[in-house]
């Protein structure tokens, strides 16, 4: 059994613990919060832009900790899951690799770049896992999307755009502050710079254009070249959308012999807020069918974190790097975002590097 420890519990910290419940051969046993009154288990002070505000948890068999340094040091803790704000990442998740942690970190893995490089490098020195915990590619739209790209299914992908827009947040204390946040730019674009690096490779230069906000990117447009002159990526992310349109994200991809569609998100505000599927997943033949593929995964609002954490688990038992949580890719991810910063300062295609 692997013994799971949080440390921050916000809105992260809740996904990962409810994620956690539904984990064959691991279970969260402690974790770390500054919070006396999560700590007493009262979790409704914690919301964010999908899922529910959260309840009253039973913490009976949980261990408390008011310090994660103190989870650190507990010798019956496998995995630490750092669920901090992104400007605590690289400190937290090197005292958790100098004290022989595998680890898990919220993405994105850092904000700077050096300090990326650094987590990545001394978990290598380590010898444990090092893990960025990028969990788009486990939302079953879009693992079923990365499936399709890697199986050929349905021929060669053509063309794919991407699509992930939010208005500002106002749930977290760090998020007005760009330089923590490392603007949208990062903090939500990075998703799709993942996952496209997953899907078709890292690319190897990128055509930006987009608004900036405190020296970061709040709103872009992208175009991903790679070596294929015909392979044509884009994406839209961004901080901009009115506030009635908490979140969405979508795909549109074309493959030599189908085209698969789909867009979703969190729409109105208050009591009104619901989950609009606006494009289910559809996948169009050349014969003119339209399809809805079953997925992976279950309906569960936090299932994509289940996913996630299972694949870190495995990691643990198999002592295999899973490719989807490579720290070496989330870093690779990170490069996208300033290629596309200067691309958009310069009006200039930037190699990735
Ligand atoms: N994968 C995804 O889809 C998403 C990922 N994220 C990422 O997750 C990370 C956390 O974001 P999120 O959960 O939204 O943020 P929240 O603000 O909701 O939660 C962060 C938690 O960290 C703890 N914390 C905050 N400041 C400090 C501090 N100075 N010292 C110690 N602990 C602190 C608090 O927990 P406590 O009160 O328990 O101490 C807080 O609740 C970010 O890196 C973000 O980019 C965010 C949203 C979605
Ligand atoms: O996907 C996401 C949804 O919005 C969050 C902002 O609050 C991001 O941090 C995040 O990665």
């Amino acid at each position: 059994m692997i013994r799971i420890g949080i440390i921050g519990i916000g809105f992260m910290g809740m996904a990962h613990y409810e994620g956690a419940k539904k984990l064959k051969g691991a279970k969260v046993t402690a974790i770390a919060t500054r919070d006396s009154k999560k700590l007493a288990g009262d979790w409704s002070s914690i919301e964010g832009n999908f899922g529910p505000r959260g309840g009253q948890e039973d913490l009976s068999k949980v261990k408390q900790y008011k310090d994660y340094h103190d989870l650190l040091a507990d010798p019956e803790i496998d995995l630490v899951d750092i669920c901090l704000p992104t400007e605590m990442h690289e400190k937290v998740a090197l005292d958790s690799i100098r004290a022989g942690k595998h680890t898990l970190v919220e993405k994105p893995i850092a904000i700077d770049l050096k300090a990326a490089n650094k987590m990545v490098n001394a978990a290598k020195k380590a010898g444990v896992q090092f893990m960025v915990a990028q969990v788009l590619p486990f939302f079953p739209e879009f693992q079923f999307a990365v499936e399709c790209v890697r199986s050929n299914k349905y021929g060669k992908l053509l063309a794919a755009h991407f699509r992930r827009v939010m208005a500002p947040p106002k749930w977290s204390e760090n998020i007005e502050d760009f330089q923590k946040l490392g603007g949208w730019g990062i903090d939500l674009h990075i998703h799709d710079n993942h996952l496209i690096s997953l899907m078709c490779g890292v690319p190897r230069k990128v055509t930006s254009r987009g608004i900036e906000n405190q020296g970061y990117v709040n709103h872009v447009h992208t175009v991903y070249d790679y070596d294929e002159p015909n392979l044509a990526i884009s994406c839209v992310s961004g901080g901009i959308a009115a506030r009635g349109l908490e979140f969405a994200h979508g795909y549109e991809l074309y493959f030599e012999d189908a085209t698969v569609l789909f867009g979703a998100g969190t729409m109105g505000v208050g009591k009104k807020k619901e989950w609009v599927v606006s494009q289910p997943l559809t996948l169009i033949t050349q014969k003119g069918r339209l399809q809805h593929p079953k997925l992976k995964g279950g309906d569960a609002w936090c299932a994509a974190f289940t996913l996630e954490l299972q694949a870190a688990v495995n990691a643990l038992e198999s002592g295999e790097e899973p490719e989807a949580l490579s720290g070496a890719l989330a870093r690779d991810a990170l490069k996208i975002c300033y290629a596309e910063a200067k691309s958009i300062q310069t009006g200039r295609s930037i190699p990735v590097k």
